[in-house]
């Protein structure tokens, strides 16, 4: 699973644990979700492209490194991915933004599209698509089957948790796109619910239950 990039930093996993708990309020889970989003972050960027730029110290000139955030485009699969954009949005504050609107059909488990809008010129971004739950997969199939029709430069898919089954998944139909996730949960229930996991992430983001 060379392109699955498990997250286990102390500080991730600390806050990831405080969300499993059924008892962490909507305003705890969504505070928690946008601390995860930062530090992911560092590790998703570690290797986006940098350019040297001269500046003047109060002492004297020298050079510095800059990224080209402009050049990256953060793909939030709503509604949950939103929780998770948050937080990127506020380590790279230049990124550009897009959205992916998609529903689990509760019976079918199959992804419905409603909304799809991303910044022009994808060819020249490298994009970071953004969804806490990776389940059965077949969301961030569709998202990333989408995206790729506009082109954009690269394509990272980032969750909070996922499982065996949708890490195969998602893997059949997209080896090109690394995968990064704080965890690698045990199994999908009967509901296609990840277990333990944390339950329904649009729900207790937006506290909708
Ligand atoms: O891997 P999958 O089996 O496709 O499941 C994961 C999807 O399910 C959830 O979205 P949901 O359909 O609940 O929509 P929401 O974000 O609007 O709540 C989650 O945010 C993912 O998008
Ligand atoms: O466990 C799961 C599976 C899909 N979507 C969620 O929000 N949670
Ligand atoms: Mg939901």
């Amino acid at each position: 699973m060379s392109n699955v990039h498990v997250i286990s930093h102390p500080l991730v996993q600390h806050k990831l644990t405080l969300m499993r708990r059924k008892d962490a309020s909507t305003n705890s889970f969504r505070r928690l979700l946008n601390e995860l989003a930062m530090l992911m972050t560092y590790e998703v960027t570690r290797d986006m492209p940098t350019q040297p730029i001269e500046i003047e110290t109060p002492l004297e000139t020298t050079t510095g490194t800059v990224i080209d955030g402009k050049k990256l485009v953060f793909v939030s699969i709503l509604r949950a991915g939103n929780g998770i954009l948050e937080g990127m949005l506020s380590v790279v504050p230049g990124a550009r933004v897009g959205h992916i609107g998609l529903y689990r059909d509760p019976k079918t488990l199959t992804a419905v599209e409603y909304y799809f809008k991303m910044p022009s010129d994808m060819h020249e971004r490298d994009a970071i698509v953004v969804d806490p739950m990776l389940a059965t997969g077949n969301s961030a199939i569709a998202a990333i089957d989408r995206l790729k029709e506009v082109r954009p430069r690269s394509i990272k898919f980032v969750c909070l948790l996922t499982c065996p089954e949708g890490l195969a998944a998602l893997q059949a139909a997209h080896p090109d796109v690394p995968i990064y996730t704080a965890a690698i949960d045990r199994q999908l229930n009967d509901h296609g619910y990840i277990l333990p996991g944390l339950g329904d992430a649009g729900d207790r983001i937006f506290g909708t239950q």
